[in-house]
């Protein structure tokens, strides 16, 4: 079993580096950390980064995870060598570039691009934006599926993941006792399906709004409520088409023993409880 910790990063390509760095320190709140010839490392807590966009294809797109050592690193490049996965070790220099001491790299059944990392640096900086959007840290990602059965099966059996609640055919998966940190959207192929971050108050979400809203950045699903977890969000589009949320209030789940998963139905008011509705393209 590997055993996720935590969400360490996710990479993103982008078309146009300056206009990742306009949206990421304007419009999202995120702070740079490391400014590199052709890279953008931002943080939105203690860490070096929680954020890289590079110059390259949107498409190349990574979510990583943290484990809990080297030898838990060895031991899940082995299981997933023996389940067929192709495991890349990173070399130094790639290792470098994560800011992390180990990492391997694999895809995940749909071809979702997937790095496990041990010892991810920390800052001993507070996390300070100039753009005040109300950011306590990166919270949880969401991963397209081509089959949701095949992926939920392959991060609950062979990663310990565990469905927190179903909505249709969406996982919200928790590895820890927040309600997820990785949920699994049905799509046509692979790819990040939003990116979330958890904000202070209700108030930094209904803030952020108007905030965006007078940049014009394009509003894609909210303010809402999500019933499945109990946060207030509001989600809205980045660079190369990107998806990003701001939440405040997702659940944890306290008994993790007798904590069975909900199924909602794939309808609008599972997704928001106050009746949003997504305008996301389908
Ligand atoms: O927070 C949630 O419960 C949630 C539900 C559906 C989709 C999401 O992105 C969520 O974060
Ligand atoms: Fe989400």
């Amino acid at each position: 079993m590997i055993e996720l910790r935590d969400l360490a990063y996710v990479r993103l390509g982008a078309s146009n580096l300056e206009d990742a760095q306009s949206f990421a320190t304007r419009s999202l709140g995120l702070q740079v950390g490391e400014q590199a010839k052709q890279a953008l490392y931002l943080r939105s807590d203690d860490r070096a980064h929680t954020l890289c966009y590079f110059e390259g294809d949107p498409r190349d797109q990574t979510v990583a995870f943290e484990v809990d050592d080297a030898d838990k690193l060895d031991a899940a490049g082995a299981a997933l060598d023996a389940l067929g996965h192709a495991v890349h070790a990173g070399t130094p220099d790639e290792c470098a570039l994560r800011k992390v001491k180990a990492f391997i790299a694999f895809k995940d059944p749909t071809g979702n691009q997937i790095e496990l990392v041990v010892r991810p640096e920390r800052s001993g900086k507070r996390y300070f934006a100039t753009r005040d959007a109300g950011i306590t840290g990166f919270s949880h990602v969401g991963l397209f599926t081509t089959d949701p059965v095949r992926d939920e099966l392959f991060w609950t059996q062979v990663c310990n993941a565990r469905v927190s609640d179903r909505i249709g055919d969406i996982a919200l998966m928790r590895v820890n006792a927040i309600h997820h940190t990785v949920a699994l959207a049905p799509g046509r192929g692979p790819g990040v399906h939003h990116i979330n971050h958890q904000v202070e108050s209700n108030d930094d979400v209904l803030r952020s709004y108007y905030h965006l809203s007078g940049q014009r950045v394009p509003i894609v699903f909210g303010p809402g409520r999500h019933p499945t977890s109990g946060a207030r969000f509001l989600y809205f589009q980045g660079p190369d088409g990107m998806v990003f949320e701001y939440s405040v209030g997702v659940d944890e789940i306290e008994d993790e023993e007798t904590h069975r998963p909900r199924q909602f139905g794939f309808e609008p008011s599972s997704l928001c409880m106050w009746g949003a509705k997504s305008a996301r393209p389908r």
